[in-house]
């Protein structure tokens, strides 16, 4: 498969920490890549450095085929990278369709291109009847769906998602892997941070596992789950002991 994204040697340091340590994964074209690892393993700060918020100490980010390590977060996201946060801050006071037409600005400026293909992602998102309410009204999956519709609508060729269903109910996260897979079935190629296993083992083609900043490993997502090293990492030493 051909890559859109190769990350390759990259590392980060945070005073004493090293974040991230000599990563080198890649996502294919079409391709849902999870990556997975303990609190505090490097993934927020991988996710940052390739949307442009850090520049890695060392390393190379190519969106195909270019570099784009420490470019800015607007270059990138012209560039073809979306992404969600952890976090969903929709502006309170905007409608779902108002806040859809911010992430559209940043491909078009003409308003009513651009507030018709917010109405289409409304729809997309299953969010239709709910197009004019103001995002202060909507539950938190919902703005967890905005969010990921505000970045859509940016036009990525790659989108991040950090931790889309933290704090969903089961039904909501069957809703978003329902809605990621269509996503995908768009063109879009995708890399996923998230905690909820179920999630990562439905969505992703692939895992890669950090560690303490470091790629520990990689492959289909139920070989590595089952491998002793990433075990060893969510559970500890004593759990891989008493299985063997
Ligand atoms: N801006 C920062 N300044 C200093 N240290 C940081 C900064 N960002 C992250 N770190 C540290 O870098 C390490 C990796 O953090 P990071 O947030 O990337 O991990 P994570 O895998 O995303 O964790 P979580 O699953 O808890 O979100 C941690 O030790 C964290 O405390």
């Amino acid at each position: 498969m051909t890559p859109i994204l190769e990350l390759a040697n990259v590392s980060k340091r945070f005073g004493g920490i090293q974040a991230v340590k000599d990563a080198s994964f890649s996502v294919g074209q079409g391709e849902i890549l999870g990556l997975i690892g303990p609190n505090g393993a490097g993934k927020t700060t991988a996710f940052n450095m390739i949307a442009g918020f850090f520049k890695p100490d060392t390393g190379t980010i190519r969106l195909e085929g270019k570099d784009i390590a420490g470019k800015k977060p607007w270059e990138i996201c012209e560039a073809g990278i979306g992404r969600t946060f952890q976090l969903s801050k929709p502006f309170g006071d905007l409608t779902v369709v108002e806040n859809l037409m911010v992430g559209g600005f940043a491909r078009n400026r003409d308003r009513r291109v651009n507030r018709e293909k917010a109405e289409e992602m409304s729809a997309f998102l299953g969010m239709a009847a709910k197009r004019n309410i103001e995002a202060n009204n909507l539950t938190a999956f919902d703005r967890r769906k905005l969010e990921l519709g505000r970045a859509l609508c940016t036009e990525p060729k790659l989108l991040l998602m950090d931790e889309v269903v933290a704090g969903a109910t089961p039904s909501e996260a069957g809703e978003m892997v329902e809605l990621v897979l269509k996503v995908r079935a768009r063109g879009i190629s995708i890399l996923i941070v998230e905690h909820v296993m179920k999630v990562i083992m439905s969505l992703s083609d692939r895992v890669v596992v950090l560690d303490y900043g470091e790629m520990i490993a990689s492959g289909p997502p139920k070989e590595v789950v089952s491998q002793p090293a990433v075990l060893k990492a969510y559970f500890g030493e004593r759990y891989v002991q008493s299985r063997a």
